[in-house]
Parts: C-alpha cells; sequence; structure tokens
C-alpha cells in the first residue's frame, strides 16, 4: 500500500525537477548566447570537442593537383604511379581506349581509394573531387589525399614520396605515350576574360618519327645530334648560368613538314608537347599561368609566328599586350619572358616556332642567340622522296622505272612532301601511283613555266609602257 502510494508522487517529483532543471539550462544557455562574444563561444565548443573527441592516430597528406599556378609533381606522380595500385577490391575505374593505343588505359575514378603498403606501412590514397563552383569561374578542383599512421610521418616523406616520383618516372618512360596539350575551352564572363583555360591532353598520336620523315638526310641527321647533344648537357647550362632550353625556328612553305618534325621530335624525346595559341592569351599574368602550367621534359610550340604577332595591335586596357606600345607583345619580348620563367623554374625545355614566311619576322628573333637552331624546311628533293617512296609503297634502293624521271622533275620542279605524299597514297599500285606522280609533277612545271612567262610579259610590257611614257614626258618637256 505504502509502494503504491508512494509512486507517483517521486515520478511527479522527477518530472517537476527535470522540468527546472531544462529551464534553468535555457536561461544559463540563453544567458550565456547574450553574454559570451560569439569567437569565444567557438573556441569553447572546439575545447570542448577536442577534449572528449578521440585523438586521431592518422595523418593525411593533402595533395592538390596545382601548388599555385604551377603543376603540382607529386600530383602528376601519384595519378601515374596508383594506376599500379589498382586491386580487384576497387570499385569504379575509369577506362579509355584510342584507336592507336594497343591495351585500355586504367585510371580510378573519383572518391575512390587505393591501398598501398611500403616497408610494411599501411598507406591509403583517397581520389578526391570538388565541382565547380558556379559562381566562381574556376574547373573542378582535383587532390590526391594520402593517409598513414601519424608517426610513420617522416619515413613516408623523406622516404616514400621520392619513391612514388621515381617509380612514376619509370613508368611514364615504359609507357613512353606522348601527350599533345592545348588549351581547354577557356570559360568567358561578360568582361570577355579568360578565366579558366587550363591545359587539356590528349595521347599524342601522331606516327611522325624521324625514320618517316622525309628530309635531306644530313639535316635529318644534324637535328637528332642536337637534341642529343641538348640532353646531355644539363651541368653545362647550370654552369654557365643559362636555363636549360633550347630554341628551334622551323620556317618553310604548308605541307613541308613542319608539324611532322615537331611530331618527331616529341615521339624521339618522348616529351609531351604543349601547343599555344598566342591569340588566346590577353595579359601578362595569363601568359605567366599558362607558362607555368607547363611541366618540364617538353615541348613548346607556337606555330605560324607571322600570324600570332599581329595581336599586337589589339587594343587591350590594363596589364593586356597591345594596350600601351611599352606592354606591346613581340616575340623577342616573349622570349625574354619565358627565359626569366625558366630559369627558375623550367628543365629540358624545348620551344618551336613555325612560320610559313621568315622574311615577315621581326629581325630582333632573327638575331643570333635568339633562337638556336634554325631548320629551312624546303621542298622535295630526290633524297626526301626516297623516303616518302619507301614510306609508302615499299620501294627501295631506287627500284623502280619511273625512279629517274621523277627525281629529275623533281629538281626543276617546287613540290611539297604533302603533295607527293597524296599522289603516292592515290594507289597501293606502285606503278599506277608513281605514274600519277610524274603527270603531277610534269603538270606543276608547265604550270610554273607558264606563270613564269606571264610574270616575264608582265614585266616587259611594263617597262614598254615605262619607256614610252618617258617618251611622252620628254616631248611634253621639250
Ligand atoms: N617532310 C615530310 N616528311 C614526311 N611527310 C611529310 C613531310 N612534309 C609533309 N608531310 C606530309 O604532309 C602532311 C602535312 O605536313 P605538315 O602538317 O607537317 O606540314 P607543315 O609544314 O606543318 O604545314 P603548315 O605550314 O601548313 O602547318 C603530313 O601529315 C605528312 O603526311
Ligand atoms: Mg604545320
Amino acid at each position: 500500500m505504502f509502494s503504491q502510494t508512494n509512486m507517483p508522487q517521486s515520478v511527479s517529483t522527477l518530472f517537476s525537477a527535470y522540468a527546472s532543471f531544462a529551464g534553468s539550462m535555457m536561461l544559463i544557455r540563453s544567458m550565456a548566447n547574450e553574454l559570451i562574444p560569439y569567437e569565444l563561444r567557438s573556441y569553447l565548443s572546439t575545447a570542448i570537442h577536442y577534449l572528449f573527441t578521440p585523438l586521431s592516430l592518422n595523418t593525411t597528406l593533402v595533395i592538390d593537383e596545382h601548388c599555385g599556378m604551377s603543376r603540382n609533381q607529386v600530383y602528376d606522380a601519384a595519378e601515374i604511379y596508383l594506376k599500379t595500385k589498382i586491386s580487384p577490391s576497387t570499385e569504379r575505374l575509369r577506362i579509355g581506349k584510342t584507336s592507336r593505343q594497343k591495351n585500355f588505359s586504367v585510371a580510378i575514378e573519383k572518391g575512390e581509394v587505393v591501398a598501398d603498403v611500403y616497408e610494411n606501412i599501411k598507406l591509403k590514397w583517397a581520389y578526391v573531387c570538388t565541382e565547380p563552383q558556379k559562381t566562381i569561374h574556376s574547373g573542378e578542383k582535383r587532390r590526391f589525399e594520402l593517409s598513414f599512421n601519424k608517426k610513420y610521418r617522416e619515413k613516408i616523406m623523406d622516404r616514400y614520396l621520392p619513391h612514388v616520383l621515381k617509380r612514376a618516372k619509370e613508368l611514364k618512360d615504359e609507357e613512353k605515350v606522348v601527350k599533345l596539350y592545348n588549351r581547354e575551352c577557356p570559360f568567358n564572363n561578360e568582361d570577355g576574360g579568360d578565366h579558366g583555360g587550363m591545359w587539356g591532353s590528349i595521347n599524342l598520336e601522331h606516327p611522325s618519327t624521324f625514320d618517316t620523315l622525309a628530309l635531306d638526310p644530313e639535316l635529318k641527321k644534324m637535328i637528332v645530334d642536337d637534341l642529343k647533344r641538348f640532353l646531355g648537357r644539363k651541368e653545362f647550362y647550370k654552369k654557365v648560368g643559362k636555363a636549360w632550353k633550347r630554341g628551334y625556328l622551323l620556317s618553310g612553305p604548308p605541307g613541308t613538314g613542319k608539324s611532322s618534325l615537331i611530331a618527331a621530335m616529341a615521339n624521339y624525346l618522348k616529351f609531351d608537347i604543349y601547343d599555344l595559341e598566342l591569340t588566346s592569351i590577353y595579359s601578362n599574368s595569363d601568359l605567366r599561368r599558362v607558362l607555368l602550367s607547363t611541366t618540364n621534359r617538353s615541348i613548346l610550340v607556337i606555330e605560324d609566328i607571322d600570324c600570332s604577332v599581329e595581336m599586337r595591335d589589339r587594343q587591350q586596357g590594363g596589364d593586356q599586350y597591345g594596350g600601351s606600345p611599352s606592354s606591346r607583345l613581340t616575340l623577342s619580348g616573349l622570349l625574354n619572358f619565358i627565359d626569366g620563367l625558366w630559369s627558375s623554374c623550367g628543365d629540358e625545355r624545348i620551344i618551336v616556332f613555325t612560320t610559313n614566311h621568315k622574311d615577315r619576322l621581326d629581325s630582333a628573333l632573327l638575331r643570333p642567340g635568339r633562337m638556336d637552331v634554325h631548320i629551312n624546311m624546303s621542298y622535295c628533293k630526290p633524297q626526301a622522296f626516297s623516303t616518302l617512296a619507301s614510306n609508302y609503297l615499299d620501294i627501295r634502293d631506287k627500284n623502280h622505272d619511273l625512279y629517274e624521271e621523277i627525281e629529275g622533275l623533281m629538281e626543276i620542279t617546287h613540290v611539297t612532301p604533302a603533295e607527293v605524299a597524296e599522289e603516292l597514297m592515290a594507289s597501293e599500285n606502285a606503278d599506277v601511283a608513281l605514274e600519277g606522280l610524274v603527270n603531277f609533277l610534269k603538270r606543276k612545271h608547265s604550270e610554273a613555266n607558264q606563270v613564269k612567262s606571264e610574270e616575264n610579259d608582265k614585266v616587259e610590257g611594263g617597262e614598254a609602257k615605262k619607256l614610252r611614257s618617258d617618251d611622252d614626258e620628254g616631248r611634253t618637256f621639250f
């Protein structure tokens, strides 16, 4: 009986005690909110959180894709290295293959985690991507997060990361995939500014090599030797205090193989190509950003420089080229700019300018010491033809009846390797293809003769007219 009457009473006491406690807490909280400044409150809550959360045993290294404006070497190395660490437990993979690739290319997909073990230390690599924010004109942000037990931090920094860099370099050399970088389509905003436009890459699938390139053999040997010497002179460049770079100026009519030579150089050196369109550069800072985001062991290509320099005349304001005369872009100015930049952060760089009109170039660019090597790509001559005949029709050692006639015609006709290549591709039958080439050369030759005789006629006609008008003037004068 006692217990029956006492029970509800104790419950109600409990409730009323809780109610008054909750009421006081709310009062204290609202007083605290009013009396304690926000900063102190947030500090206290962090401190309380820290005290009551068990300490993490892990360290995480965040490896962003870019270091400021340059690419992060550790990120690039990790990307290659981790391909070898994909295990059957990896859930999502990115797969690709182009028509020329023999094997599938495999990469880890965003959000995936890959495990690695180094000297019995367990490591976890996570690939994290954050979507671009709509309000800010920027691309996707990519990074790797490497986590491990914090007691191994020194070992990871001193030994594991260098191991990843070294392994990635070995893999890259083995893989031998040369990349062609173009600037990704930039984001344009209302003021027409360029806020994205970093480099996007595809595998360079240009099959041109020094074997397939139709070029005077001596010139070819000179270029290959020059490249070899350049690669071996790291210490020399350091000693003389120059950026380890080499500049080539390729000139010649369209279709003489300037772009093919660049591809052959890239395939030979296993260097990536960065194809820079100067007309898409609007400011010094843009140019600096774009150049800094190119990697070492690469070829920077600026094609058709006689057309690119037209941008000098653009009227833009601020630090933009063309604004005031002092800030106008000249190619030798650009070279100075690149020299300055690469002497501090560039190694094994090649820069190639191409032009169809060497005569139109600024003489400052042609001065000795500006571009190291000038290469004139000219019309197809018999020796270059031998390479094409062997490439396209498997004809070796001048082993064809029409060979002599073709060589003779080539000595007297301006024909580009591209034109010859097109004729040779017309048929798989060597007789038919070479017959076609002979006709083509004859046609070109007679057309050139006709143009020449018309020009002569014009000159002679002009002179006759001039003589007559001199006569007239003389007569009027007297
Ligand atoms: N020297 C060459 N050796 C072998 N093939 C060549 C050569 N020159 C041209 N060709 C052939 O002609 C095509 C066009 O040549 P390429 O694009 O290299 O010429 P280019 O000099 O860069 O011309 P442009 O001045 O128009 O850029 C090549 O894809 C190749 O098939
Ligand atoms: Mg070209």
